[in-house]
């Protein structure tokens, strides 16, 4: 059987999320999540006409003064009354313009005394944030979007304090093997530390999901069911390791076995060779391989994309970019391959260097790289110099 492709598994994958399922939520709530109902303004703003300036609101026709000084207005606490001619009230920044003023000259550019204010600059720009200058009342947010830190800012000014947005995914991560235990722990002959769970909860949570780790399984039937059992209910069950061929990766058995109902177990794909998924009960599975670099893109790759794609995002995989290729590379083999790799700025743009070293077991490399080099199956031999595509990773 012929391996997928990187684009054929993630469709693939991507058609495992279920229609995002809506949730009212709070605005502290919201960041990163998508909205799933259009959210309605329920304010005009700036409500009235608004000084931008601390000083004094006059009438245009009047100056330069001086002005007799009949009032007062600061932003919540305004006045009510209309300027005649020769009339100035004193304004500060935010607070209604009264009737009558249609200029705001900055204190800055007047001279005071005693009830007099006399302008000593000659007035361009009125200074004045006309009512519904920056949005009015029914104007729209549009489902779909991806709320942003501002956003929600906007949301709350329109007096929106809440939002329908997808639901947070459950996902549940299950690592297991023999040589592996938790980190604190005193490791016996043959074993390491337990990390890529640590990482893969880490990304989902990034991606939007409610994600737990669960106690580390054994490399037997028994301890694998009880984990599978133990993630009963969750959206996304990720499982780490146990995906290749030897004789303890039981993880495809024992899904199977569970009636996972498998959409493919092996990728054209470096690192990451060995991935499967499928859909698992009411929710789905991805069996990630478990070398460490190889978890790690493959979380980058699929889960979070599925992560996303189950909140409703519209474009949910991630961001690809360009830059130039630092030295010359050779032809590459049959799997789409994603190169550890430095960049820097040189003076027409980024470059990227991929590391000497690509081992898929390597983490201390994978945490000094900030791009995933993205060389297609079969790319040909490249030039330093040629643009390739890479994916930016978080720092
Ligand atoms: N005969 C073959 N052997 C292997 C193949 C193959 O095609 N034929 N593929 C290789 C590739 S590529 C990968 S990737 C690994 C994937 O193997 P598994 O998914 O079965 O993973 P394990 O054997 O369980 O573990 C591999 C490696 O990763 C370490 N590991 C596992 N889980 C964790 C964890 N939670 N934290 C830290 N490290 C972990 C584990 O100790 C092993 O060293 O298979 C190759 N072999
Ligand atoms: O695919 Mo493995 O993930 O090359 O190390």
């Amino acid at each position: 059987m012929t391996a997928l492709s990187v684009d054929q598994a993630l469709a693939l994958v991507l058609g495992l999320a279920r229609a995002p399922q809506p949730e009212l939520v709070g605005l502290a709530d919201a960041l990163g999540r998508v909205l799933l109902a259009d959210a309605v303004s329920q304010m005009t703003q700036p409500p009235f006409d608004a000084a931008a300036m601390d000083g004094y609101a006059v009438r245009r026709a009047d100056l330069p003064g001086p002005l007799r000084v009949v009032a007062e207005a600061a932003a919540g606490r305004g006045w009510d009354g209309a300027l005649g001619q020769g009339e100035a009230a004193r304004i500060f920044t935010g607070a209604a313009v009264p009737e009558g003023a249609d200029v705001v000259v900055m204190q800055e550019d007047t001279a005071r005394d005693g009830d007099l204010v006399t302008v000593t600059v000659p007035q361009g720009r009125s200074n004045i944030r006309p009512r519904g200058n920056d949005f009015s009342a029914g104007d729209v947010v549009a489902s779909g979007r991806v709320l942003s830190a501002v956003d929600l800012a906007l949301l709350a000014a329109m007096n929106v304090p809440q939002v329908t947005v997808g639901r947070r995914p459950r996902v549940a991560v299950l690592a297991g093997g023999d040589e592996l235990v938790a980190p604190g722990e005193v490791p016996g002959p043959g074993q390491i530390i337990s990390s890529n769970d640590l990482a893969v909860a880490a990304l989902a949570r990034e991606a939007g999901a409610e994600a737990r780790i669960l106690p580390l399984a054994r490399d037997t039937e028994t301890s694998l069911r009880e984990a599978f059992a133990a993630a009963a209910g969750a959206d996304l069950v990720v499982t780490i390791g146990g995906a290749s061929v030897g004789d303890h990766d039981l993880i495809a058995r024992v899904a199977a076995d569970l009636g996972m109902e498998r959409a493919f177990h092996r990728i054209a794909m470096r690192p990451g060779r060995p991935l499967m998924a499928g859909r698992l009960g009411e929710g789905a599975m991805l069996g990630l391989p478990g070398n460490p670099v190889s978890a790690i893109v493959t979380a980058m790759l699929f889960m979070q994309p599925l992560i996303r794609a189950m909140q409703g995002h519209a474009a949910p995989q991630p961001v690809v970019r360009h830059a130039a290729l630092a030295a010359d590379l050779p032809p590459e083999g049959g799997r789409q391959h994603y190169l550890r790799a430095a960049l820097r700025e040189d003076g027409r743009g980024t470059v990227i260097a991929p590391f000497g070293d690509q081992d898929s077991a390597r983490l201390a490399l994978l945490s000094q790289a900030q791009a995933l080099l993205v060389r297609p199956a079969g790319d040909p031999a490249r030039r330093a110099g040629e643009l390739m595509p890479y994916i930016p990773l978080p720092r």
